[in-house]
């Protein structure tokens, strides 16, 4: 095959993988194993998701209920034209066909099977952001507090941040058997999960979020095999050391040290059970929200 021939065999060998991912989301939502919600915003959070090339169209027939007539309206209705991609979608469009999905859409199916989600990654990828942001907006979702050995930091809460613990408090938790599971991190403080919390919330039927270092996600997996770990990866390894400078809480030289951990930690991101880019805060909560719900995610595209 000459050079122009090559070419046109890989577009149309990666036209077909991407109509094959399409298809897939499409089917997840029909079967509710993801909201349409959770696909928009995926699709807003970064125009190369395969979600950004969905169809508005595709996305509205995949919702179960919906037939060609009444998406034809209520397309008229939300003032979208009917080859608009998801990448395509103007500001106002994206509020009015967001409303109308968050309305209209049904929510992914309960599988009446609480989880507990663990959510790893390198320093300054925006786990603590991400973190943030679904205790602020997603009330449903019990995110563990850690006991921790360091002291707090201005602003921060005992008890919503973390426990800050004595020395000898954690050496006596640890006797008592309170964590499920614990470590020193960064070479420096003692960092625990307290155990109780945590079995009281998936009893009640709530999902557990854990953000926690590898070394804990490893341990929670060893502990309770059915745990899901999520690996938060950042956009590029340029932007995360942008992030890890500009956060400006770490000398020069601790920066430089954590970089080093960061490129072992982006090694173990095959160990993961999922992986999530935070190229947008709100479109990464989403997904780890949306993984906390699903029940069985083996056939949708991977959320590299
Ligand atoms: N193993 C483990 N790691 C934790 C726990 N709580 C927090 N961490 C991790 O400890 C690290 C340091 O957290 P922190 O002191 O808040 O500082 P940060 O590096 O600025 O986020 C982060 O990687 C957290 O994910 C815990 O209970 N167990
Ligand atoms: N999606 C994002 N886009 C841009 N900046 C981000 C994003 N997520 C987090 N950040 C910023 O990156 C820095 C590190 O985030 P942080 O949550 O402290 O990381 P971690 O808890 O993983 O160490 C912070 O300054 C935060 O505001």
């Amino acid at each position: 095959m000459n050079p122009p021939e090559v070419d046109r065999v890989a577009a149309s060998r990666a036209a077909v993988a991407a109509r094959q991912a399409r298809a897939a989301v499409k089917r997840a939502v029909t079967e509710r194993r993801l909201s349409a919600v959770a696909v928009l915003e995926t699709a807003l959070g970064s125009t190369e998701s395969i979600e950004a090339t969905m169809r508005v169209r595709d996305l509205l027939m995949a919702i179960p209920g919906l037939g060609p007539v009444r998406i034809d309206r209520v397309m008229g209705t939300l003032g979208i034209a009917a080859t608009k991609r998801l990448s395509g979608l103007g500001v106002h469009q994206q509020v009015r066909l967001r409303e109308y999905l968050q309305r209209r859409a049904p929510k992914v199916a309960a599988t009446g099977d609480s989880r507990l989600v663990v959510l790893a990654g390198p320093t300054a990828v925006g786990k603590g952001t991400v973190s943030t942001y679904i205790r602020e907006n997603f009330p449903e979702v019990h995110l563990s507090v850690s006991a921790t050995t360091r002291a707090p930091r201005p602003g921060e809460v005992e008890g919503v941040s973390y426990y800050f613990v004595s020395d000898e408090e954690f050496d006596r938790m640890i006797e008592a058997g309170e964590f499920l599971e614990w470590a020193v991190v960064h070479n420096k403080s003692r960092y625990g999960t307290p155990r109780t919390p945590i079995d009281r919330a998936l009893a009640a039927g709530t999902s557990v979020l854990l953000e926690i270092d590898i070394q804990g996600a490893r341990q929670v997996k060893a502990a309770e095999p059915s745990a899901t770990l999520v690996f938060l990866l950042p956009p590029t390894w340029d932007e995360l050391v942008r992030r890890l400078i500009g956060r400006g809480t770490e000398t020069p030289e601790e920066q430089e040290r954590r970089l080093t951990t960061a490129k072992v930690e982006l090694a173990a991101q095959s160990e993961f059970d999922f992986r999530v880019v935070n190229s947008d805060v709100q479109a990464a909560a989403a997904e780890v929200v949306e993984l906390m719900q699903i029940q069985k995610a083996t056939d949708l595209p991977s959320k590299e």
